[in-house]
């Protein structure tokens, strides 16, 4: 939930009559403070770092149950509470001392809860708060956050100034800030309390995991056939660049399609034919796209691994879009062959009622396809992902650590499986074969490319640190068959 969702949530509980908002904040500081007991019940001095808003509340409620525990509290206010809030009413339970931030000096034997800024926060960490942070870091002092490490935006993940803590308790749903780095870094282990929110209303962002997607898998009956299994075609790239295209086609079958196609030039088929045996190869002539016009129904086709000829590319991926055939993978090359001007493709990709577009861009490449949007980072990788899903009429895999899957029409899924070990050559040709394997057999775009990255994820920490990209593909099955 968006910090906006989480407050319509916590509002409509509240409305609803069964408890005030300060039984939630009650609920909130008491699960801190369990947190704390179970984490970090040997340290030597708790040390409760609070702001003036309902975040800071949390603060005075777990100060004062700990207390109550018998351990030895300190709690230093940035502020107090604004009169008539609930955290107003939760700093009155506290009898004890509030000194200021500046007196705040930790030890490595302590404990520092950060209850200074949550939800409510945006913007840049104020110097005081950003100093008292930094001494627990350079003091060693584990910080325990709450709902959020101060300076963490919960929208975007983005965090100037906030300092990595120990683990983070949250309330009732991650959000978004939790999932995206460097927010995700910054929160170290993040808890969910159960505080009795009760959502006002369905959300449209998630994590990615297979309950999104799982009920969308193929699942073939008994009276299938190869083609009705998912036919997929891969264009290949020249001679001397074949392998991203063999890597994405057999990742398309690994992902369950029943029948794939490498589409090439007749001396890259040459290279491919050595290497693929389940793999059919179809050469073109002067006409590639009369090429792929040839084969049985093709549900999806990957363009761009490798590919290099960036003017065929545009004109191809214009075709098949156009067709209102196939779905269409764009990656690598394909994206980059549209940099300069995309918004024909686009029109064409908008026209469907269901998006059969998938764009899979790094960084760079979406810097290069939504240069406006790419340029306002502030915005954060979701809004980014959303707005470019929307403009392009395709479902956008904005890929990375968190990679960000969106769809046209506003539902967006942040993945947080991935290892580094992705991080090697040919995973982002593996990641699109994948999405076209899945959505050849009949996924919708969206539902594929989650489900894709996410075992690709999977298949990432199955094959250890030291990955390669076939390592992905051979464990694709494992992953896949355990859900369907
Ligand atoms: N709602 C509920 O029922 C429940 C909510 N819960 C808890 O409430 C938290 C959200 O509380 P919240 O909305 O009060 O926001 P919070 O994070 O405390 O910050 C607001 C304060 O920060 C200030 N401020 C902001 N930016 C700033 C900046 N750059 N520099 C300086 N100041 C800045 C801002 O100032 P203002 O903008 O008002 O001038 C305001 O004073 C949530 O994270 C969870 O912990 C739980 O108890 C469960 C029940
Ligand atoms: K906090």
């Amino acid at each position: 939930m968006t910090n906006a969702e989480m407050a319509a949530a916590d509002g409509a509980t509240i409305k609803s009559g069964a408890f005030g908002g300060i039984v939630l904040m009650e609920r909130a500081g008491g699960a801190v403070a369990d947190a704390a007991l179970a984490r970090f019940a040997a340290a030597a001095r708790v040390h409760v770092l609070c702001g003036p808003g309902n975040n800071g509340g949390d603060g005075y409620v777990a100060a004062r149950i700990l207390a109550g525990k018998g351990l030895s509290v300190r709690l230093y206010a940035l502020a107090p509470p604004k009169p008539g809030t609930d955290a107003a009413l939760a700093a009155e339970t506290w009898a004890g001392p509030v000194g200021g931030l500046d007196a705040f000096a930790p030890d490595p034997a302590d404990l520092a809860i950060d209850a200074v800024f949550g939800a409510g926060f945006s913007g840049a960490l104020p110097d005081p708060v950003q100093s008292a942070l930094a001494r627990a870091v350079d003091r060693r002092c584990p910080v325990l956050a709450v709902d959020l490490p101060s300076g963490v935006n919960g929208d975007t993940g983005q965090g100037a100034g906030a300092v990595a803590c120990a683990a983070t308790v949250t309330f009732y749903r991650r959000k978004p800030g939790h999932l995206l780095y460097p927010g995700r870094a910054l929160c170290g282990e993040t808890i969910v309390a159960e505080i009795g929110v009760r959502a006002a209303r369905p959300t449209a962002t998630f994590e990615n995991a297979p309950d999104l997607w799982r009920g969308a898998l193929p699942r073939p009956g008994a009276d299938t056939h190869k083609y009705a299994r998912g036919a997929v075609a891969v264009f290949s790239g020249p001679r001397h660049g074949t392998g991203a295209s063999r890597l994405a086609a057999l990742a398309a079958q690994r992902a369950g399609a029943g029948a794939v196609t490498i589409l090439g030039h007749p001396n890259a088929l040459d290279i491919h034919a050595a290497h693929v045996t389940s793999i059919m190869l179809r050469a073109w002539g002067d006409d590639p796209m009369a090429a792929l016009g040839t084969l049985k129904g093709i549900g999806a086709v990957v363009l761009g691994p490798g590919f290099g000829d960036l003017p065929l590319a545009r004109s191809l991926a214009a075709a098949i879009v156009d067709d209102k055939g196939p779905a269409l993978v764009l990656d690598a090359d394909g994206i980059t062959a549209f940099a300069d001007d995309a918004s024909g493709l686009f029109d064409a990709a908008r026209v469907r009622d269901e998006p059969a577009l998938v764009l899979t861009p790094h960084a760079g490449e979406f810097a290069r396809l939504f240069p406006d949007l790419a340029a306002d980072a502030a915005a954060g990788k979701l809004a980014m992902a959303r707005a470019a899903a929307e403009r392009a009429g395709a479902v956008v895999v904005l890929k990375g650590p968190d990679t960000v899957i969106a769809a046209p029409d506003g539902r967006a899924a942040v993945n947080a499986n991935a290892t580094p070990a992705l991080a090697t050559a040919g995973s982002g040709d593996v990641l699109a074969g994948a999405v076209a394997g899945l959505a050849a057999q009949g996924m919708p775009a969206f539902e594929a490319a989650c489900a894709a990255v996410w075992l690709h994820g999977e298949a990432g920490r199955a094959s250890g640190p030291l990955a390669i990209a076939e390592d992905l593909i051979a464990a694709l099955p494992a992953h896949l068959s355990k859900l369907v």
